[in-house]
């Protein structure tokens, strides 16, 4: 696939089967990943990898987070969140480390963590690899960033979820017209 293809055709697949991307396809995944345009050389950012047993214990952070701010959720709310991560053999957490500099906020680092977690996404579709980049109340959770490992200067950009897609959804391609204005030619 050349990498204009790759650009305009990349999509989320939300129902993702096994398999899980192989050790030589996460690898080029990652190193895409820190290739994302970094202010500072900072590479601010860190990655989770969990498959296997590790969603289900993923699953459990989930139920015993939501757990500590609502005492009695429901057995239908406590299934779907032990569910939530078994939907892909294999999770990429991203996570931002924000470091001090006096050149680089916040923000641009947590851009640059962005940017990484779409360089999994293009490496991962680019090699037949099929992913969706998930977000949702527990990547802001602060007891299940606790459970993960995470320190005081970091911050859950996303859960990448990876697999087989049964089908690619067919998206139309924007037209850039509505989002592009020109500005400033006399
Ligand atoms: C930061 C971020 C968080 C997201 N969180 C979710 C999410 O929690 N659930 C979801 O269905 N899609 C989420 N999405 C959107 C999907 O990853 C995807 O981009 C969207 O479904 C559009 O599909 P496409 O990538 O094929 O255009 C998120 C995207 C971003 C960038």
């Amino acid at each position: 696939m050349n990498a204009l293809d790759l650009l305009l055709k990349r999509v989320s697949s939300p129902v993702l089967d096994e398999p899980a991307p192989t050790a030589e396809q996460l690898d080029l995944i990652y190193r895409a990943a820190l290739r994302a345009p970094d202010h500072g050389g900072l590479r601010p950012y860190r990655f989770l990898q969990i498959e296997g047993d590790g969603r289900e214990k993923l699953g459990q952070v989930f139920v015993d987070a939501a757990r500590a701010e609502q005492a009695d959720i429901s057995e239908q709310e406590v299934q779907k969140l032990l569910n939530a991560p078994l939907r892909a053999p294999l999770i990429i957490v991203a996570i931002a480390s924000l470091q001090p500099h006096p050149k680089v906020p916040a923000v641009e680092q947590q851009l640059a963590a962005g940017c990484a977690a779409h360089g999994i996404l293009l490496a991962a579709f680019a090699q037949g690899v099929d992913a969706i980049w998930r977000s949702g109340a527990m990547a802001f959770n602060s007891q299940v960033m606790t459970r993960l490992g995470l320190e005081a200067n970091e911050q859950i950009i996303g859960f990448i979820y990876l697999g087989k897609a049964r089908k690619h959804r067919v998206v139309p391609c924007p037209q850039p017209g509505e989002f592009v204005q020109k500005w400033g030619r006399r």
